[in-house]
């Protein structure tokens, strides 16, 4: 596939690299949920969105809803914890983040699935990542993010805290921790703005979809 980044001003540089982590801001969302933000984790963003909209095997995938064929409105790839990732900044990456939260997760990030969201009619809407035990564990979902800005939206399940939204942009890195998953929902709404392609690289631990 041919994409060409338009926005691509900003971080030419030929490098990719993830910068140190200690920048990290935890957000308390409520229900024992929380995000960690960090705009501009990645250096390279550019190259690396350039290789991973080359290179990796996108899948289109269709899904039945309301008895109807409908195409899934983005790219997906996904990588198993055994898998060689698509780009080497992706292993450093996923090292950095196992290592940065290796107490309080208990665990190491393994798979890497990949969304490519390639204009605003691309989305996906809420849910939470519950298909395996972020049903009933707290866990954590890291999100690194290049391309075209998108806003990720987070609402709780139940009442009693406000929804948020933040900016992702091009490098930043968003995790979703504590009972994120199955006290909140999050979605990247569609826009009827112009948007440019975006691909979003999600880290879980094993058992975590
Ligand atoms: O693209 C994103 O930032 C979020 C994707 C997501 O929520 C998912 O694939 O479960
Ligand atoms: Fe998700």
């Amino acid at each position: 596939m041919s994409v060409h980044l338009q926005t691509s001003l900003f971080d030419q540089g030929d490098e990719v690299a993830v910068r140190p982590l200690d920048g990290l801001r935890r957000e308390h969302l409520g229900h024992g949920a929380w995000i960690d933000v960090l705009p501009q984790w990645l250096q390279g963003a550019d190259a690396l969105f350039e290789t991973l909209a080359r290179e990796v095997a996108w899948r289109a995938e269709e899904r039945v809803m309301y008895e109807r064929v409908v195409a899934v409105p983005r790219l997906l790839a996904f990588f198993g914890g055994g898998d060689p990732l698509p780009h080497p900044a992706l292993d450093t990456a996923r090292e950095a983040l196992s290592a940065q939260y290796a107490a309080e997760l208990g665990e190491p990030f393994t798979t890497a699935g990949l969304c490519y969201y390639r204009d605003g009619r691309d989305g996906v809407a809420w849910h939470g990542d519950t298909t395996g035990r972020g049903s009933t564990e707290d866990t954590m979902v890291a999100i690194l993010s290049v391309g075209a800005p998108r806003h990720l939206a987070l609402r709780p399940r139940r009442p009693g805290h406000v929804p948020v939204r933040r900016s992702l942009g091009h490098g930043d890195l968003i995790v979703m921790g504590g009972s994120c998953q199955r006290t909140w929902e999050h979605a990247i709404p569609k826009t009827a703005r112009a948007a440019g392609p975006r691909i979003s690289i999600q880290f879980r631990p094993d058992g975590v979809r």
